[in-house]
């Protein structure tokens, strides 16, 4: 690969209606160099991604790659062509079909006698290589694949090579559904592409993972760029400063307080794992955290609980009724046919009847009030929910279950894609709800959510493996619990 290669990006903008997503963007990437990419949720960092990997036509602005102007055709086949892929952070994977196949519509060149037997070996060795000890089928459908499953296939994938090169890997959240053990794993990874020249732009919410991998951070607000600096130049501190965040009073202000504990128990839930011999509760006016590696049973529980609330179980117990912020925003949490309106009243439409019809003005009003209260970006609340960045589109799946009248809310790894300062926010509404008496049972793969909680559960195998108070909760117990 020659050193020089470089993506350059001036003045491109565009506009969805009247929402100018892009402003006039200028970026350069070069070979062999991790690019941080951050800014609110709604910045514009998903748009400008499209452009770069071929799937929106910006409305005005150059893209040269190696010092070639491309023109209006430009698309996503050109984009490989040159060596360009992206990991959408809406997942792209066809569900029908095996991680195998879906590794062949991203190579046409394997085709031919026995090409599912060489597109599973190409995908198996780069899961391995990326993610060892992954454990995923490669002949499975990617239907039947866990979140973080099809998160680890969609990054394989777009790191298998066959005829064409690979120069720049753009990986949207690339974590946002993969505990810290898996994380890790892949920025290793990353650094390891790096060193053999690969230029990797990174988006995060996850602030350290920036830090920790990305030689430059370029921050975005509003549709521009508006810090282009080494990471070196920054901390924590100063990059949430940087992007327009929260002051260091909201930072610090959320932390979970012991409560004084209702003696009013919820739910009662006992894993149905074998070996499992400890039994989940949680009280009126509890934050109760599920801990562990990925996919080790806390969703299961959690959709269990939900279950139960309708129909009796032999193993759960639920005392009143729930709402559940589902993980897979885009399988089990959006009506992307309907409005922002619809999605976020969706489970308050007894509360909007006048007679047997839903009353539009309460329905506006409703998602008028969530709007304002949890900071949604839109333009027109009339939209279709699609209209919305995904941390946006998460914000409304929030306002869904803490609009309406469950007093357990079940919340599966639900910041996803959620930026750093409405997280803040989300954590201290989670705070006051519980101190009025609300319930949540909350899933997280993220450490400092877990400090939010006033009791953590930590999963292994789909058995508890630990119950920590909050004055016992440290890294180190959740981990030895987790393994
Ligand atoms: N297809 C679309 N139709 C209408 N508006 C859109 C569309 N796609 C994006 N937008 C708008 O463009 C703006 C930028 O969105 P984008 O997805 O690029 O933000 P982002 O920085 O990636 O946010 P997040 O961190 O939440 O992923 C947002 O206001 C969004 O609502």
């Amino acid at each position: 690969m020659s050193p020089q290669s470089v993506i350059d990006l001036t003045g491109v903008t565009k506009s969805f209606g009247a929402v100018k997503a892009l402003a006039g963007v200028d970026l350069v990437l070069r070979s062999g160099e991790c690019l941080g990419l951050v800014g609110h949720n709604g910045a514009g960092k998903s748009t400008l991604m499209n452009v770069l990997a071929g799937t929106l036509a910006p409305d005005a602005g150059h893209l040269r790659i190696d010092d070639v102007e491309l023109d209006r055709s430009y698309s996503v086949f050109r984009a490989h062509a040159l060596g360009v892929r992206c990991v959408f952070q809406e997942l792209s994977l066809c569900g029908n079909l095996t991680v195998a196949e879906n590794t062949r519509l991203l190579h046409p060149r394997l085709r031919g006698w026995n090409w599912r037997k060489r597109a599973a070996a190409l995908i198996g060795a780069m899961l391995d290589d990326i993610f060892p000890g992954h454990g995923i089928a490669v002949g499975a459908a990617v239907a039947d694949l866990s979140i973080a499953q099809r998160q680890m296939v969609e990054i394989a994938r777009a790191f298998t090579v066959t005829d064409e090169s690979l120069r720049f890997v753009i990986l949207d959240e690339p974590t946002s559904s993969l505990d810290a053990a898996t994380a890790g794993q892949l920025l290793a990874f990353v650094r390891r592409q790096e060193a053999r020249g690969v230029g990797v732009i990174l988006i995060s919410h996850m602030l350290h993972e920036i830090l920790e991998t990305a030689d430059r951070v370029v921050i975005m607000r509003d549709g521009r760029v508006i810090a282009s600096e080494a990471a070196s130049a920054f901390d924590r501190e100063g990059l949430v400063s940087a992007m327009g965040g929260l002051s260091h009073q909201q930072e610090c202000s959320t932390k979970a307080r012991s409560p004084a504990r209702s003696s009013e128990i919820r739910v009662r839930a006992q894993p149905s794992a074998p070996g499992n011999r400890r039994e989940l509760t949680a009280r009126a006016g509890e934050i109760v955290g599920l801990g562990g590696l990925a996919a080790h049973g806390q969703t299961d529980l959690l959709l269990s609980v939900f279950r139960a609330a309708q129909r009796r179980s032999p193993t759960v117990s639920v005392s009143d009724s729930v709402a559940l912020v589902a993980g897979d925003r885009q399988r089990d949490g959006i009506f992307p046919q309907w409005s922002i309106t619809q999605n976020i009243g969706l489970r308050s439409l007894k509360a909007m009847r006048r007679g047997p019809l839903i009353d539009p003005g309460l329905e506006d009003r409703f998602a008028e009030d969530w709007r304002a209260r949890i900071g949604i970006r839109s333009a027109d609340l009339k939209d279709g929910i699609l209209s919305l960045s995904g941390g946006n589109q998460q914000k409304a799946l929030f306002a869904r279950a803490l609009g309406s009248d469950a007093r357990i809310i079940l919340m599966d790894d639900p910041m996803r894609g959620v930026d750093v300062a409405t997280k803040r926010e989300v954590y201290r509404l989670i705070r006051d709800e519980a101190d009025k008496g609300r319930t949540f049972l909350w899933y997280t793969t993220e450490m400092e959510e877990l400090y939010e909680c006033d009791r953590v559960y930590v999963f292994r195998n789909g058995a508890i493996t630990a119950d920590l108070d909050q004055d016992q909760l440290t890294e180190e117990r959740i981990l030895h619990a987790s393994f």
